[in-house]
């Protein structure tokens, strides 16, 4: 837990105070819970259910129902007021786990869009080889070259290189409020091993954990590293989640049983909360699936899903303050791993939208984390 926001949320419940218990009791108080709550049943295509779309809301609610947020009013929600009061590190301090010789962009996009939705220190975790050219796309980033791949390290140093890893990480790990497992780490043998040992001193750490890309790669070969893990995000794009569903539910993806599937799958897995990507990111904790089908973008460049898993991180760790300073106003079965996806996946989606608007078949990752800032603001202004 942070020490900054996690082991002591009072900036937090000041920020309730300075709101006003007024702003508790109040209607828009109440309409906001209410929106919260009632991820309110939707057709297929993610518009409310008329009677024109009844036949589709029914055959979607007979492989189980899906429940369209008001992924707004979660973002509205749980987005801290710029208070003049905080301090740096209050509003989140992420980790990303990831970057090698072959990728360098994956873990920077995640990085960088977690400092661009609002966390105020970003950390990579990368390889020697990706380190310096990391730095070099940007200085907002804190760059660790502390991870090793089996190239570089002799058979019998593997022992000493692992548990050097570990500690250098581990000094740093009771100060993020969320961490990022995944992308562009490669699947390097020794990595993976290293990887592994980190996510496990997370776990008894109680640090919460995005998992994405190649730590998806490693999660499926070794459920055990996130198995009964209530603060466990998994995002899958389409072919992780085949990978997942092999193994983990011995069967093939089901489209006409897809939110069944992947109840079946959190539950299986226990625990954990997955956001399934794809035209609807469609997002569960084993309870009940929610979908998030606001129109993005029509293109499908790489990069996107670092983008999300950076914004995951940063929106799952305000959702989790603001419900730990809520104890009293806020119902208690909401999670906040599944607001933080909710809330990612629209913002990634708005961004998308205005990229393409502007760059049209040119848009790149880049060009939507240009658009991240402008997103939020349309829907959750700064200077409210
Ligand atoms: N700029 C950067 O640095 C970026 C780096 N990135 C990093 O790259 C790493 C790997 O992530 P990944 O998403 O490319 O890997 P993975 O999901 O294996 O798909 C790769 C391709 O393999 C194929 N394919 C795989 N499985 C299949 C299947 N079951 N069935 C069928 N096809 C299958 C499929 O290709 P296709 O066959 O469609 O040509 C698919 O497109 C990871 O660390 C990530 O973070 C990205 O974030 C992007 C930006
Ligand atoms: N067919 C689609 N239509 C609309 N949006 C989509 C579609 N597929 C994916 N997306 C959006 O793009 C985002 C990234 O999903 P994607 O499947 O591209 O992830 P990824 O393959 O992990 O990306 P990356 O290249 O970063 O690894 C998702 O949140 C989703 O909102
Ligand atoms: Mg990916």
């Amino acid at each position: 837990m942070s020490l900054s926001m996690g082991a002591c949320p009072h900036a937090w419940r000041h920020h309730l105070q300075h709101r006003g218990h007024m702003w508790a009791t109040s209607p828009a108080f109440r309409r906001q819970l209410f929106l919260l709550r009632s991820l309110a049943p939707t057709c297929a295509h993610g518009g409310r259910a008329s009677s024109s779309s009844l036949q589709v809301h029914a055959m979607s609610a007979a492989a189980g129902p899906v429940y369209e947020a008001d992924a707004e009013a979660v973002v509205r929600r749980i987005t801290p007021p710029l208070d003049r009061a905080r301090h740096k590190g209050q509003a989140g301090k992420i980790a990303v786990i990831g970057g090698c010789r072959e990728y360098t962009g994956a873990p920077y996009f995640a990085a960088i869009s977690a400092l661009k939705v609002g966390a105020d220190l970003s950390h990579v975790f990368c390889t020697k080889d990706a380190a310096t050219v990391i730095k070099s796309y940007s200085p907002e980033l804190i760059v660790h070259p502390i991870l090793e791949e089996s190239y570089s390290v002799k058979d019998d140093e593997r022992e000493s290189v692992s548990s050097s890893i570990l500690a250098e990480i581990a000094k740093w790990m009771e100060r993020f409020d969320c961490i990022v497992v995944g992308p562009g780490l490669g699947r390097d043998t020794f990595l993976m091993d290293c990887v592994s040992n980190i996510m496990r001193h997370a776990r008894q750490a109680n640090i919460p954990t995005v998992v994405d890309g190649d730590g998806l790669f490693l999660v499926t070969n070794n459920i055990g590293l996130v198995e009964d893990n209530p603060l466990a995000i998994l995002t899958p794009n389409v072919y992780e989640y085949k990978r997942l569903v092999q193994k983990v539910l011995n069967c093939e993806v089901n489209e006409e049983n897809a939110s069944e599937q992947l109840t079946a799958l959190c539950q299986k897995i226990g625990g954990v909360t997955i956001m399934r990507k794809g035209k609807a990111d469609l997002i569960s904790d084993g309870k009940k699936v929610t979908q998030v089908s606001t129109f993005g973008s029509p293109r499908r460049c790489g990069g996107q899903g670092d983008i999300l898993s950076g914004s995951v991180a940063v929106f799952s760790s305000w959702a989790r303050h603001f419900l730990l300073s809520n104890e009293q106003t806020t119902e208690k079965s909401v999670n906040p791993m599944v607001l933080g996806c909710i809330a990612g996946s629209l913002l990634l989606r708005k961004a998308a939208s205005l990229a393409f608007e502007k760059n049209k078949r040119s848009t790149v990752t880049t060009d939507i984390i240009e658009f991240l800032g402008q997103s939020l603001e349309d829907i959750s202004p700064a200077g409210r």
